[in-house]
């Protein structure tokens, strides 16, 4: 199943750069690795906002949350999912 993600970060302003740095790195490194395995079929950078819109392909909603509380910076996280499925007029055969 493919989930349309919203995930909008907001770090507290007393956190300490140390600590930021490194949930960044951690949220980086298991984002490449879900890329790696086919989960995170998208990641872009919402311009202008400390936001990404994401898609995974993941078995349904159960792996989907699994898969998000587990990330690094879920604490620091807003969240919005969408479930999608396939638009009658679409060509491409994107595996949805
Ligand atoms: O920067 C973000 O939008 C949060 C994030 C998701 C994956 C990653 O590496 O950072």
């Amino acid at each position: 199943m493919l989930f349309h993600v919203e995930m909008t970060v907001e770090l507290p302003h007393d956190l300490p750069a140390g600590v930021a740095d490194r949930l960044k790195a951690t949220e980086k490194a298991r984002a490449e690795e879900l890329q790696r395995n086919g989960k995170w079929r998208h990641l872009w950078r919402v311009a202008g906002r400390y936001a990404n819109v994401s898609i995974f392909d993941v078995r349904g909603p159960g792996e989907l949350h699994e898969i998000l509380s587990g990330l690094p910076l879920f604490p620091f996280m807003k969240i919005e999912v969408k479930a999608l499925c396939r638009h009658g007029s679409a060509i491409a055969d994107d595996g949805a």
